[in-house]
């Protein structure tokens, strides 16, 4: 892995967005299949039209291993995107996790996989294979633009995009951003006296 996602993946997505002042959120109704997962990597961006999951093989089919699957699926919530056969074979190539503003389904099969699907839920509906869409293009999901490249990191919380312009930038706000958390946490989250003289300092301003 990638020093710099390796670095992303030990920071809570929550300092990662204020680091970038909560821009680059993906709409929070994509959320992990198993709130334990996480994901972190560089994105293969897919987009497709509602209903027809092609491009997502044809990315699966072109991965490095350690990407991650960035899908523009249009919100749709009625036709899946993949199975947990598509998965499967995500997970066998060596891509680190899936993120969809749409929805999957065998979502039990999908489970036991232990593979980290980011999705807005479940269906019964298959895709078709006409063979329309994209890969390697700018997206939107999610509300956000993901262009190939760009970094992804999800967890229980949600998942947030990082334009690779600013990485390295976003990285640093975004480790110092923990490091006040943690110390906030530990200075204040003491007894009585020590939150009442926080919540005084915050309200006298
Ligand atoms: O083939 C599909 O598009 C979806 C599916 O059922 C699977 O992945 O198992």
């Amino acid at each position: 892995m990638e020093e710099i996602i390796a670095r992303f993946k030990e920071v809570p997505t929550t300092c990662i967005s204020d680091a970038m002042q909560g821009l680059n959120n993906l709409d929070s109704t994509i959320k992990p299949l198993k709130e334990a997962y996480t994901v972190a990597g560089r994105a293969l961006t897919v987009k497709i039209p509602v209903g027809d999951n092609s491009a997502v093989l044809k990315a699966i089919r072109e991965a490095k291993i350690g990407d991650v699957l960035v899908v523009d699926a249009k919100g749709d919530l009625y036709r899946a995107i993949a199975g947990d056969f598509v998965v499967g074979m995500a997970k066998t190539m060596g891509i680190e996790g899936i993120v969809v503003d749409g929805v999957i389904r065998d979502i039990t099969g999908i489970k036991d996989l232990n593979f980290p699907v980011f999705c807005k839920g479940t269906t019964v509906a298959a895709s078709g294979k006409a063979g329309v869409g994209e890969i390697n293009v700018p997206i939107s999901c999610g509300g956000v633009t993901v262009r190939p490249g760009d970094i992804i990191i999800g967890d229980a919380d949600g998942v947030v995009v990082v334009p690779k312009e600013i990485e390295q930038d976003v990285l640093k706000k975004a480790q110092e951003k923990m490091k006040t958390d943690q110390a906030r946490e530990e200075s204040i989250l003491v007894n009585r006296e020590t939150v009442i003289n926080y919540l005084d300092s915050i309200l006298s301003k």
